[in-house]
């Protein structure tokens, strides 16, 4: 098959998929078998200070395009974690290391033990959980995101990514590139999480798919492949300094091709792989492959970030 081997951040992987955080990294058997599969790397379940239950169920729903979601942070808590980057096997895969702290005093104090564990795992600080009842995503209140941003980079010796909410507004790409680029730290952007608050509907029964938030929950899935890719690309554009790790919507090794062609680095999977399990990834790389060799590219980097535009 093709070289899909590619670097990021100077790390060997060996194709440019991994799972999206969230999805089949709750527990250790979850990520023993992404450490298994043929991702090219893996993240955890964005971690809390302490281990959460999450909303009420039912709270995943499969739609006919993608999915709807309102977990609300499940996650056995930031320790479990820390221990599971210390017994990963980092020649195998990188890890990456989502955090999703509630408070910033939690985040600063999640991430000042990442720093003594000194483990090889990148951290990716998820600025935009839309499921937690009460809590707005950090990354929609640009001041916000500078503070943070701020705090963190002083408190962290090392490069950083944020996963970041999709945005609609031009104007918005702008203000939040210039507010990233303010921090060197910021080596990655990781575009997007979940649409938010979206609302699916039962036909037969004239109610809401899922229990929490009155059935307001994260929009997943094909659904929002343009907006990830805009997303991609915007930041891609905006910040030459910074790798772009795409997410959202991917389902083939088309929509893969498309993210990197936007500009991405690595291609996140999120609802096909919570509905296909990491087996998706043998049929992503086939397909990534396959298109490469129609297309006559040898390497990812032969067309990595090279989208025309009319
Ligand atoms: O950042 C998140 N995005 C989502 O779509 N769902 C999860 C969650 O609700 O835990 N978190």
């Amino acid at each position: 098959m093709l070289d899909l081997s590619t670097f990021f951040l100077g790390r060997p992987l060996t194709a440019p998929l991994m799972n999206a955080s969230g999805v089949w990294c709750n527990v250790n058997s979850q990520l023993h078998a992404l450490a298994e599969s043929e991702a090219g790397a893996m993240v955890t379940k964005s971690c809390t200070l302490l281990r959460r239950d999450g909303n009420p169920e039912p709270r995943y729903h499969t739609l006919t395009m993608g999915s709807i979601n309102s977990m609300g942070l499940p996650n056995e808590g930031h320790q479990y974690y820390l221990d599971y980057a210390e017994r990963h096997d980092y020649e195998n895969k990188p890890l990456f290391f989502s955090v999703a702290g509630l408070t910033l005093d939690d985040n600063l104090t999640i991430v000042a033990q990442i720093q003594d564990a000194y483990t090889p795992a990148l951290l990716e600080l998820n600025l935009s959980c839309p499921n937690v009842p009460g809590k707005a995503q950090i990354a929609y209140d640009f001041d916000a995101l500078d503070v943070i941003l701020a705090e963190i980079s002083s408190a962290y010796s090392r490069p950083f990514g944020v996963k970041l909410p999709p945005y609609f507004d031009i104007a918005h790409f702008d203000e939040v590139a210039d507010i990233l680029n303010r921090y060197e730290k910021v080596n990655f952007i990781t575009c997007i999480n979940s649409i938010g608050n979206g609302l699916m509907i039962d036909m037969e029964s004239e109610t809401v798919l899922i229990k929490p938030k009155q059935g307001f929950g994260g929009i997943g899935g094909e659904y929002v492949l343009p907006t990830a890719l805009a997303n991609v690309n915007a930041f891609h554009q905006r910040c030459p300094k910074k790798s772009i790790i795409g997410c959202g919507g991917v389902n083939t090794g088309e929509h893969v091709f498309m993210h990197l062609l936007a500009g991405a680095s690595i291609v996140q999977v999120g609802t096909a792989l919570y509905e296909q399990g990491p087996d998706i990834f043998v049929r992503l790389k086939a397909e990534l492959a396959q298109i490469m060799q129609e297309k006559g590219y040898k390497t990812i980097r032969e067309f990595q970030g090279k989208l025309k535009t009319l």
